[in-house]
């Protein structure tokens, strides 16, 4: 049964803002609820499958969580989901420097939410891709790796109001879900 209320879970408070947002234009309903939780190793849709069944069976009910990856592409997509503990460890004014011996700067921020109506059911996925560059940081730095990527010339951080979130990973991903919800309504 497709739900007219999302209960997302998220330990990333940034990302809930976004979410809200985006989510409020598409008159979507949305709680939410702080959980850190645990992350596999693998592809991205394993993480997102996974991690969206271990939040139903926490929270025994019906669940939307996301996984964020920043794919570099000349490191055939690494370092991908597991970009968080790349941009912890170098932080975000270091982290082109891992791509200083490329020629090929080119990018992709990849989101990928998984919606799951509570334990023992299946997951369902919703991606959104945006194509960028990583670039020296540029912007406010409270966010992420939004500083060092570049989109058509500016990097995330320098955009305003709701630009990002239009062209975002993760607007094209809120996207193709609402219009899952509007289609089985
Ligand atoms: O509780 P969850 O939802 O898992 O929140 P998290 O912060 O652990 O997030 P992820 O596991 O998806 O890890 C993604 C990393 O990328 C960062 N991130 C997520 N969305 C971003 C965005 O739109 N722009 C820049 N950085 C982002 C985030 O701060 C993490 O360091
Ligand atoms: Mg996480």
């Amino acid at each position: 049964m497709v739900p007219t209320e999302l209960h997302f879970i998220t330990g990333n408070a940034k990302k809930l803002a976004e979410v809200q947002a985006i989510l409020s234009t598409a008159g979507v309903k949305l709680t939410s609820q702080s959980i850190d939780l645990p992350e596999l190793q693998g592809t991205i849709e394993e993480i997102t499958t996974d991690k969206c069944k271990r939040a139903a069976d926490v929270v025994k009910g019906p669940v939307l969580v996301e996984d964020t990856c920043l794919c570099f592409n000349a490191f055939n997509e690494l370092p991908g989901p597991y970009i968080k503990w790349f941009l912890k460890s170098l932080g975000v004014q270091q982290l082109h420097r891992l791509l200083a011996g490329f020629d090929d700067k080119s990018a992709q921020a990849v989101c990928t939410f998984g919606y799951c109506e509570g334990p023992g059911h299946d997951v369902i996925i919703f991606q959104g891709r945006t194509d960028g560059k990583i670039v020296e940081a540029r912007g406010p730095t409270d966010f992420g790796w939004d500083a060092c990527f570049e989109y058509e010339g500016q990097t995330y951080a320098e955009m305003r109001g709701p630009e990002k979130n239009k062209i975002s990973h993760r607007g094209r991903a809120l996207a193709k879900l609402t219009e899952w919800m509007k289609a089985h309504t």
